[in-house]
Parts: structure tokens; C-alpha cells; sequence
């Protein structure tokens, strides 16, 4: 392994080109805390290159300091060779610095190619917008990217993976040098995903310098040339992911190296508790019927859009369903609210976790007290004590980072804020725990945690449905997964009976034992 170690800036051999862009000692703090410590980082024409770090290492921070939306409080940024500073997001895209958003605000009324020309419409004589033309600008943008995407649909109809490639066009319409995509792919199907990938390469091809957050190291090792990896707040390394391997990667990330190994606690499965039985939905699924049995793991697999989401959402009473029932412990219940779901022992952790999940603007603490305030008492002697013991018990159970447990939640990074809602519902104690992919957005060193810790509940007597669309975390952790496609539940694994190769075939409505048998 050949990495450039500990706060020396990177060093490039001679004769390469140039640095398009070059950050030196920046620092950034928050309320004395320090979010950036002396960073440095170094991008060149054509390269795409991999920002790592841990929950709370400080990787948005870098990309909202880049963007203009963070003023660094000591540092240099260099765009060409040239110092620049950005006092807003416009400054940064003038530059040439854009950002490719999970959650970026765009005019969902307006079209494709208003989007992408927003603020700067090309004039006609008069001074009137000359509509044709952005149109044909847009298209041409579209085919230079090789994506069929009508100009004139309204954004608020397109997928998540269309509205990233509409950012991607509007980066390439303002000449973008370098493009910053955080978590690309979370949202994404895998074919939205190859798509993406052809479109890195193309802007990678163009002289483009891309930075690439991302968590998962398959696909890091699959577009990055380099890495650059933070650890709070500090820059730890530079390399070539040519030259180093992943474990070693994720070693120089954690600070310690991580045994992936799943922790699957050997619990005797028990009788019924949870009986699904013909669920319907109007548009989602079809007459979806499960059981989940008691110190069970039940996985839910199935591409994006195949309906496992709306399907829990609906028996978590979220959503209404048009025919089914539910039985616990035999009995048949009516959940027709979130109330009654949680008074009949269920919680569930949605994937959405800032919007469905935190109340941002209140501290830690508080958020995962809150749906078990009347459980510790409304008498306040004690009740802080109470509160906060519970809380911290959460905290270390998920290595939640933050500086105390009074700290509102809106100052804690993404990862740190999706453990503090798994922690939340966790406290309410329930019979039946629905957790919605609990480690999207976390690093690999706490994603070790979380599992862990789901595999702890089930000694403890809890079930749990675990929905998620990371094959090995289900193939690891499931008693039994139930595979979804297209709103059908299509076919059910025993533990053993599991494979990548037949979960992923039955997930894509592809059958191989109906093959192989016909
Ligand atoms: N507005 C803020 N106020 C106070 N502290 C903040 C603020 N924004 C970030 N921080 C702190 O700065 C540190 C770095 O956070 P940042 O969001 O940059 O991490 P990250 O690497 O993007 O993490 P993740 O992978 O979880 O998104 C964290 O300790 C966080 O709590």
C-alpha cells in the first residue's frame, strides 16, 4: 500500500497535470467543535476521486465549504492554481464547483430544461426567454449524456435517478471543472446505477474532475481512481485505489480494522406472532401474506419499486390498505393509525429518517425519549436522570457521535442522525421492530454496530422484519426472506436454502428452480 499519510499534502508525480482543484489547511468549526481540522485535498482534470470517512468525519462539511455554503475559517482553495473564495453556492458554480445532491432543491413545476437554465434563460430579442432554444440546448446536453429524458416533463414526475441526471446536465451546462456527488446511489435501481457509472466515466473522459462520496466500497472501487480519507475532521491519507485494498482502506477510515463477519445470535424461533394476510393496494402490491415468528429475523429483499416499503408502511397503520388482515399473537387486530400500531407493540424505523423520522431542532436526548415520555413519568424529579440514562444507553449501543446528548440533532451528521431515530424506536420496546434499510447512510465500521445490535434484540425476545436492499446484510442476518417484485411477494428462503444468485433472480421476476425445473 502506498499512501501519503497525516496532513502532508498530496503529493502528485512530475508531470502530471495539474490540480484543477487544491484545498490546503482548511479548518472549519462548530460551537468550538471541529468539523474540519487542517484538510487537505487534490483533484485533477479527469480524475474521479473517492471522499471517505466515517459518520461525523466531516465529508458534507468539505462538500458545503466547496459549495459556498460554508465559509472555511482557515485555509486555502485553489481552482487552476488560482486562490478563490465562495461566499455562496452561485460563487462556487461560477468557479466551476457544483454539487450533485441527494435532496437538492429543484422547481418541481417547472420542466427539465427551465431546471437546468433557471436564473440564467437565454434572451431573444425584447428580452424574452427564448424557450426553443433552451429546449434544443437542453437536448443537446441529453445527448451528449446519452439519456433519453424528455426536456418538457414536469420534475416533480421524474425518478430520483432522472432528477440527478438533470443535475448533472446543468452542471455540464455551466462548464462545470468539477462535479461533487454525495451518495449517488442510495435511491438508485441497479440499472439506474450502471447508468450513472457511464455518465461518470463519460465526465471523467471530458476532463471532468468528480468527487464521489460514497459508503459502500464495491461501487468505490468501481469509479474512483483516488481516495482521500478523513477521520474526524482531519485528513488521514491519499492514495490510488489501485494501490490499496479494501480492508486496508476501511482500516485507515475507522482507525482500527473492522470484521465484517455477521453476528447471527443462534435464538430458537418460536410460535406466530405477526400474521399478514392478503394485503392489498390499489397501486403498490397484491395480495402480499407473511409470518413472522417470534425471536425471528424475517428479510424483505426486492429491487427499488417493488413495493416492501408501502407494504410495512401500510401495516404500521401509515397507510391505508384496501383488503387484508393482521393477527398478533393470534388475534386479529385493527390497525388503522401509527397510535394503535405502537400501542399493539410494534415500531417502525423509516428509511426516511429526516424527514419521517427526527424532530431535528430538539436535542438527542429528548428525540429518543419522546414516544416514551409518559412510560418514565410526567413527575420532573428524576425525570431528566430518567431520561438521559435511557438515551446514553442508546447512544454507546450504536456509537452514536456527538459531542454530549444535549445537542440538537440538526448539528449531527446524516449517519449520526439516522442512529438516533433506530435508538428512538428501540426504546419504545416493542414486540415487533420494522426497520426500513437501518444502515443506509452509515459508515462500515457502525454499520458492524447496528447489526450487532439487531441481532441482540432477537435475544432479547424481540422480531424483527428487516427490509433492505443490501444482499449480504439480509443473507447474514435473516432467519427467512421473503422476495418481492413489482408489489408481489414472489417467493420465500429458508436460511440455508439463500443465495445471492437465486434472492437476485427472483427479485428481477426471474425464477432460476422454475428454469432450471422447466
Ligand atoms: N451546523 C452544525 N453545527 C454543529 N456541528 C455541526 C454542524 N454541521 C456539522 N457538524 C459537526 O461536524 C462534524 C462533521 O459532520 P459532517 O456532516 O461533515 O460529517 P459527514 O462525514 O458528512 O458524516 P455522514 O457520513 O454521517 O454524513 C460532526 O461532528 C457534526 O456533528
Amino acid at each position: 500500500m502506498s499512501v501519503t499519510q497525516l496532513s502532508s499534502p498530496p503529493l502528485r508525480p512530475a508531470g502530471d497535470s495539474a490540480p484543477v482543484l487544491q484545498l490546503s489547511g482548511i479548518s472549519k468549526r462548530f460551537n468550538g467543535v471541529h468539523a474540519l481540522n487542517n484538510v487537505c485535498l487534490s483533484i485533477r482534470p479527469g480524475e474521479v476521486m473517492a471522499l471517505i470517512g466515517e459518520n461525523g468525519a466531516g465529508k458534507s462539511t468539505m462538500v458545503k465549504t466547496l459549495t459556498g455554503i460554508y465559509q472555511p475559517d482557515a485555509g486555502t482553495i485553489e481552482v487552476d492554481g488560482q486562490a478563490v473564495t465562495f461566499r455562496s453556492p452561485q460563487e462556487a458554480m461560477a468557479a466551476g464547483i457544483t454539487a450533485v445532491h441527494q435532496e437538492t432543491v429543484m422547481f418541481d413545476e417547472l420542466s427539465v430544461a427551465e431546471n437546468i437554465y433557471v436564473g440564467r434563460q437565454p434572451t431573444g430579442r425584447f428580452g424574452r426567454v427564448d424557450w426553443k432554444s433552451i429546449e434544443a440546448q437542453a437536448e443537446a446536453l441529453f445527448a451528449r449524456l446519452e439519456v433519453a429524458l424528455p426536456v418538457r416533463a414536469r420534475v416533480k414526475d421524474l425518478s430520483v435517478a432522472q432528477r440527478h441526471f438533470v443535475e448533472i446536465a446543468r452542471a455540464l451546462s455551466q462548464d462545470a471543472r468539477v462535479v461533487i456527488m454525495d451518495e449517488p446511489t442510495a435511491a438508485l435501481s441497479q440499472r439506474e446505477i450502471r447508468e450513472l457509472y457511464r455518465i461518470i466515466a463519460q465526465l471523467r473522459a471530458a476532463g471532468t474532475a468528480v468527487i464521489f462520496i460514497s459508503h459502500k466500497f464495491d461501487e468505490i472501487f468501481e469509479v474512483a481512481d483516488r481516495y482521500t480519507v478523513l477521520r474526524d475532521g482531519q485528513f488521514i491519507a491519499e492514495g490510488a485505489l489501485a494501490d490499496i485494498t479494501e480492508p486496508e482502506l476501511v482500516a485507515l477510515m475507522v482507525g482500527r480494522a473492522v470484521h465484517q463477519a455477521y453476528p447471527k445470535a443462534e435464538v430458537a424461533i418460536g410460535a406466530p406472532l405477526l400474521e399478514v394476510q392478503g394485503f392489498c393496494h390499489p397501486t403498490e402490491f397484491k395480495d402480499v401474506s407473511f409470518t413472522l415468528r417470534r425471536g425471528e429475523i424475517l428479510g424483505f429483499y426486492g429491487l427499488v419499486g417493488a413495493g416492501r416499503s408501502e407494504v410495512m408502511q401500510a401495516l404500521f397503520g401509515l397507510t391505508s390498505k384496501v383488503a387484508g388482515t393482521v393477527r398478533l399473537d393470534g388475534k386479529q387486530v385493527a390497525i388503522d393509525c401509527p397510535a394503535t400500531a405502537i400501542a399493539q407493540g410494534l415500531a417502525y424505523v423509516p428509511e426516511d429518517r429526516q424527514h419521517h423520522g427526527a424532530h431535528l431542532t430538539l436535542p438527542i436526548m429528548h428525540n429518543i425519549t419522546l414516544p416514551i415520555l409518559s412510560n418514565i413519568g410526567f413527575f420532573l424529579r428524576g425525570r431528566g436522570a430518567k431520561e438521559a440514562g435511557i438515551a446514553r444507553h442508546f447512544a454507546e449501543q450504536l456509537e452514536l457521535k456527538a459531542s454530549h446528548l444535549t445537542q440538537n440533532v440538526d448539528e449531527l451528521s446524516g449517519g449520526n442522525q439516522q442512529k438516533v431515530v433506530l435508538g428512538k424506536w428501540l426504546a419504545t420496546d416493542p414486540k415487533v421492530i420494522i426497520l426500513d434499510e437501518p444502515t443506509k447512510g452509515i459508515d462500515i465500521g457502525s454499520k458492524a454496530a447496528v447489526h450487532r445490535f439487531i441481532s441482540e434484540l432477537v435475544t432479547r425476545g424481540l422480531s424483527v422484519i428487516l427490509v433492505s436492499s443490501e444482499l449480504p446484510e439480509v443473507l447474514g442476518l435473516a432467519d427467512r426472506v421473503v422476495v418481492m417484485h413489482h408489489g408481489h411477494v414472489v417467493r420465500e428462503f429458508a436460511r440455508g436454502e439463500a443465495t445471492p444468485e437465486t434472492v437476485v433472480a427472483a427479485a428481477s421476476g426471474l425464477d432460476l428452480t422454475q428454469e432450471v425445473a422447466a
